[in-house]
């Protein structure tokens, strides 16, 4: 989008550059830089309202950016549209898919969409239906899906072009443990075929298990990066990010009423 940016750091998955957007007079991005390595497991964390949505809804070619470039694997986003969906794979926050369909028939319909050839579709799909314990719900109406099941279709059709690059805002948010365990499953096993995995997430626990790189986002920023222990120094990855985030202590004024005498 623009001619000024810098060229991306060799071996960088996605570089941002100078990424803004702006909702009415509020900025939710504000010059957001970064540089994502490739084959890393990246979390994207930071308080609510942070950015981090948009950032990665732009990152992806779903919102249109006011100012900046990003580029996957060199390719810009914004110019080069066709090339990059082709190498990425999205499960985005509050995903909408085609209802009526079965879980199965959807994935069809995405490798058909993707040119894969039919049989190669029909592998993939009872295979991921297979690994992410959807095989019994398969021919279940997505409607009928629950907030679990609906995350790992979500996920079985962002991966069945087996992208180099997957974009997760929130893959946990309303999963059960069982199916938790599942999803980390595929993409530990994803991540450790060399592909790059960026995900948005609030659970500090979670990302310092996954991932091997964070990025902390801070009013439309990114104020730390770089490799999970370089990030946390010796503290766990909750208390860099409270300290980080400058968190305000409560002067124990504030809801004085609440709880006591009525
Ligand atoms: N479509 C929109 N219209 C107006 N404001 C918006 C829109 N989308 C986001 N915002 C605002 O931009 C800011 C950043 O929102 P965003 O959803 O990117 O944050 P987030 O870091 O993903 O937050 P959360 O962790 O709560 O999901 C927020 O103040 C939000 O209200």
């Amino acid at each position: 989008m623009q001619a000024s940016a810098p060229p991306p750091s060799p071996g960088a998955a996605v570089s941002i550059h100078n990424l803004w957007k702006r909702f009415g007079r509020q900025a939710a991005v504000a010059g957001l830089n970064l540089e994502l390595p490739a084959g890393a497991f990246i979390g994207l964390v930071g308080p609510n309202g942070a950015g981090k949505t948009t950032t990665l809804s732009m990152t992806t070619g779903l919102l249109r950016p006011d100012e900046g470039t990003v580029l996957i694997h060199g390719a810009d986003v914004w110019a080069d549209p066709v090339a990059v969906k082709a190498r990425i794979g999205i499960l985005p926050e509050g995903l909408r898919m085609f209802e009526r369909l079965s879980g199965r028939e959807l994935l069809q319909y995405n490798g058909r969409l993707r040119g894969l050839p039919g049989a190669e579709v029909d592998r993939r799909t009872e295979e991921l239906l297979g690994v992410l314990d959807l095989t019994a719900d398969a021919d279940k109406l997505v409607a009928d899906y629950s907030t679990g099941m609906r995350k790992k279709i979500g996920l079985a059709a962002a991966l069945l072009h087996n992208p180099d690059v997957l974009f997760l805002d929130e893959p946990f948010e309303g999963v059960d443990p069982v199916s938790a365990q599942t999803i980390r499953g595929v993409l530990k096993r994803y991540a450790a075929a060399g592909s790059t995995v960026v995900f948005s997430s609030h659970v500090m626990e979670l990302v310092e298990q996954l991932c091997d790189w964070v990025a902390v986002v801070n009013a439309g920023q990114v104020i730390a990066h770089g490799p999970l222990d370089e990030v946390r120094g010796g503290r766990s990855l909750h208390a860099a990010f409270l300290e980080l985030i400058g968190v305000r202590e409560d002067d124990g004024q504030a809801l004085g009423w609440l709880g006591g005498d009525r």
